[in-house]
């Protein structure tokens, strides 16, 4: 059985007394999770201790960062690494999010830097791919997320893939309210699980997560969750909000 996942990414937002009264708030709800169902949430730097202590209270609740490092340690002034990630009780790191790779220059081969890092310290990278409009309107949209794939973890050991939590996130869907429709995230989610598949086998890629992210929110989540191959989603926008992210996290499958 695939983990179902439901994974908030804060990105650059709330202040320490915001952050705390929203996961207070949420942790505070009575979640149910069944078996195999997972909530994340990734949020930033300064936060990650407090977060750390207040999900180890709660099964199947996991803290992520928003980036690490691609070296292990040194004079890199304001890096921080996975090795420290992983010492102060984060479980998972959002790798190659759309805009860590637009705003911040992040290519493929960077990505499977910090995805070895990561692999390396025990961390497991929830690795972020996914296509802007213009591929999407030119209908090379599969191609390209192929290439995302093979570029940053096709030298992974099938051992070493199932660490992964792959999020497709089509870029044009994200912080648009533009949500992909459920056809477009099932097609793309099965379109990489094959492509998992055709690299390492049926087996493994049916143990592989495949969350669908851009634009999630209380309204169309369930809709995308009963997708076979959607495993659950990145959110943005609407985890910043404590109700929409309950509904968003009872809406797993
Ligand atoms: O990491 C989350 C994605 O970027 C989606 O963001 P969004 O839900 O605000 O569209």
């Amino acid at each position: 059985m695939r983990k179902q996942i439901a994974a908030a990414n804060w990105k650059m937002n709330l202040n320490a007394d915001e952050a705390h009264q929203l996961l207070t708030k949420i942790l505070h709800t009575k979640l149910a999770l069944k078996p195999g169902q997972e909530i994340i949430f990734a949020v930033p730097f300064p936060y990650i201790s407090m977060a750390v202590k207040k999900c180890a209270e709660h099964n199947n609740v996991f803290v992520a960062a928003q980036n690490c490092s691609d070296k292990t340690s040194g004079a890199y002034t304001g890096e921080t690494s996975a090795i420290m990630l992983q010492s102060v009780g984060v479980q998972y790191v959002i790798i190659g999010h759309s805009e860590r790779r637009e705003y911040f220059n992040e290519t493929n081969e960077v990505l499977a830097k910090k995805i070895d890092q990561c692999l390396s310290h025990g961390l497991k990278p929830l690795f972020c791919c996914g296509e802007p409009l213009s591929i999407r309107e030119e209908g090379k949209e599969k191609e390209f997320v192929a290439e995302q794939l093979k570029q940053s973890l096709y030298h992974l050991t099938a051992d070493q893939l199932q660490q992964i939590v792959i999020a497709y996130e089509p870029i044009w869907a994200i912080g648009t309210g533009k949500t992909a429709t459920t056809q477009q995230a099932q097609d793309m989610h099965a379109f990489i699980r094959q492509q998992i598949e055709l690299k390492y086998g049926h087996h493994i890629a049916q143990t592989i997560s495949i969350l669908y992210g851009g634009s999630v929110k209380a309204a169309n989540a369930k809709d995308l969750f009963s997708q076979p191959d959607v495993d659950g989603g990145l959110v943005g926008g609407a985890s910043l909000n404590a109700e929409e992210f309950i509904t968003i996290i009872q809406s797993l499958d």
